[in-house]
């Protein structure tokens, strides 16, 4: 399968290490902005030789695309490669927290005749709760909790010294689409528990900088018809970027496995 990857930074890499070796996936085209085009054409040479790297999705010879690039990249790439009838798989799950863009998503799904996949990235369970929505949920609460250091380049930073934190700090309390606007590379999962749950207004979230932690921790307590579950996560950072979980790469790579295996769970 010939799949063109939006993104080439912490998740695009290590996923490229991952999948290089894969029978059946071929990285044909790597979508980068101009600025981020050599980096991503030595990293296309070392793990990626067949890869071309572009500025957009190739008009042909892509049969799936994969997104690792960030909330702007939904709308500019992976929107028409829809239309075009390209399915997707897609990281910035955040994104859809922007009014209308679910529904524009659906639309270009449907007018290409294919779907979009949002990945579970960093968090689990997100099978049992999109299962626990078909009975009835009545709470979904989601906290994050990460280093101090991974919240830099955030609003955490507004009228607080990160590096000077001596407890946890909450930095954010409010709704999934709220935490996902404003924290656009550390909420994804707060959309994604949102989006398989009770929705991005409904769904309580909670983001902590906290310096006793080393992972990026979280939580999700969920009760409905079902009954209960409360899941904590401790993921590893990726080294290249401590917003970002290796499961996350992890998921992505076994949304792409799922594409071209006999036999998938
Ligand atoms: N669902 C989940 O659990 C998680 C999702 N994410 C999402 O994945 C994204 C990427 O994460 P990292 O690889 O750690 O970030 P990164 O900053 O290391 O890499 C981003 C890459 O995308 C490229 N890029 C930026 N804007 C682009 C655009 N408009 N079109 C094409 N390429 C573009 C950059 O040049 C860079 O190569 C995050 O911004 C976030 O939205 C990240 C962590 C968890
Ligand atoms: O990778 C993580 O731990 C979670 C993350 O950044 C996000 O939800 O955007």
């Amino acid at each position: 399968m010939k799949i063109a990857l939006i993104g080439c930074g912490a998740i695009g890499t290590s996923l490229l290490e991952l999948v290089k070796d894969d029978a059946g996936i071929e990285i044909a085209a790597i979508v980068v902005p101009a600025f981020a085009a050599d980096a991503a054409r030595e990293t296309a040479a070392r793990l990626a030789p067949k890869a071309q790297v572009v500025e957009a999705v190739p008009a042909a010879g892509i049969e799936l695309v994969v997104e690792a690039a960030g909330h702007a990249a939904i709308e500019q790439h992976v929107l028409p490669a829809l239309e075009r009838g390209l399915p997707a798989i897609v990281a910035s799950v955040g994104a859809l927290s922007a009014p209308g863009l679910p529904e524009q998503l659906e639309a270009a799904a449907r007018k290409g005749g294919t779907q979009a996949q949002l990945i579970a990235g960093a968090i689990g369970a997100i099978d049992a709760l999109a299962a626990a929505r078909v009975g009835g949920l009545q709470s979904v609460r989601y906290t994050g909790r990460k280093p101090p250091h991974a919240w830099t380049g955030t609003p955490a930073e507004e009228g607080r010294d990160l590096a000077a934190l001596t407890a946890e700090t909450v930095i954010f309390e409010g709704s999934a689409r709220e935490a996902a606007r404003l924290f656009p590379k550390n909420a994804n999962v707060a959309a994604t528990v949102s989006l398989a749950g009770l929705g991005l207004d409904h769904t309580s979230v909670r983001l902590i900088a906290d310096p006793g932690v080393s992972e990026n921790v979280h939580q999700v307590e969920a009760e409905g018809a079902f009954g209960r579950f409360e899941l904590t996560m401790r993921n590893q950072a990726l080294a290249a970027n401590p917003k970002t979980s290796a499961l996350t790469v992890y998921s992505a790579v076994r949304a792409l496995r799922g594409r071209v295996a006999p036999l998938v769970i």
